[in-house]
């Protein structure tokens, strides 16, 4: 049976370097997010934002996608924490995720990516320029466990979990030619200079 994949917008950080909520910076006349999901809607059978409390409100204001709070227990624990808080909440086979700040990201990428899905991989992550691009990445359901194992130890870092899982690496070649797509915004700096 073909695999099921749920589009997981992680938006549950605190934008310190960019001052403000990135999620809601606009490029070319709409929020950042709405990048992410356009860029996943089409490939994925559900999807979700992933936030926190400070958001929501204004999330709901703008989208009718589910927003989601970090479970509890690790809120505010990374990207990780997100992550997990996906796979409690939805039965898909795979989760999707993009961060809220590429907005340059493409539906083309996604699908490009997703057709590497492989079952007897855990994590299928693009690498660019040799450096692993975890946020642009699907994980398959059954590394929930570990993920908890991780946080529960205080160990935060996406680095962690793909140091410990089977991880199909793709080169980000092979997934786009244009290095744009790659680009993230994390200052105001890099805002200006989209
Ligand atoms: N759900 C969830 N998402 C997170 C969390 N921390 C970071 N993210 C998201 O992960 C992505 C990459 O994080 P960063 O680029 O560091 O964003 P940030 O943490 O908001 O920004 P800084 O405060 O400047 O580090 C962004 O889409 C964040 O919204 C978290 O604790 N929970
Ligand atoms: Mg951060």
């Amino acid at each position: 049976m073909k695999p099921t994949i749920a589009g997981v917008v992680l938006a549950g950080g605190q934008s310190r370097r960019f001052g403000r909520p990135k999620a809601f910076a606009e490029h070319r006349g709409a929020p950042f997010f709405t990048w992410s999901i356009a860029a996943l809607r089409p490939l994925v059978d559900e999807l979700y934002i992933i936030s926190h409390p400070a958001l929501v409100d204004e999330f709901r204001r703008q989208t009718d996608i589910p927003v989601l709070l970090d479970v509890e227990r690790y809120r505010g624990c990374g990207p990780l924490a997100g992550i997990y808080t996906a796979m409690e909440h939805s039965r898909a086979d795979w989760m999707f995720v993009l961060p809220c700040d590429m907005p340059y990201m493409r539906q083309e990428v996604v699908e490009r990516l997703a057709s590497y899905i492989d079952p007897t991989f855990d994590a299928i992550v693009p690498l660019h320029g040799g450096r692993p691009e975890p946020l642009v990445a699907l994980y398959h359901r059954r590394l929930s466990s570990m993920i908890a194992e991780l946080l529960d130890a205080g160990e935060r870092r996406m680095a962690a979990l793909l140091d410990r899982v089977r991880v199909r690496c793709l080169d980000t070649k092979q997934l786009s030619a244009d290095e744009e797509v790659w680009r993230n915004v994390n200052t105001q700096d890099e805002y200006g200079k989209r």
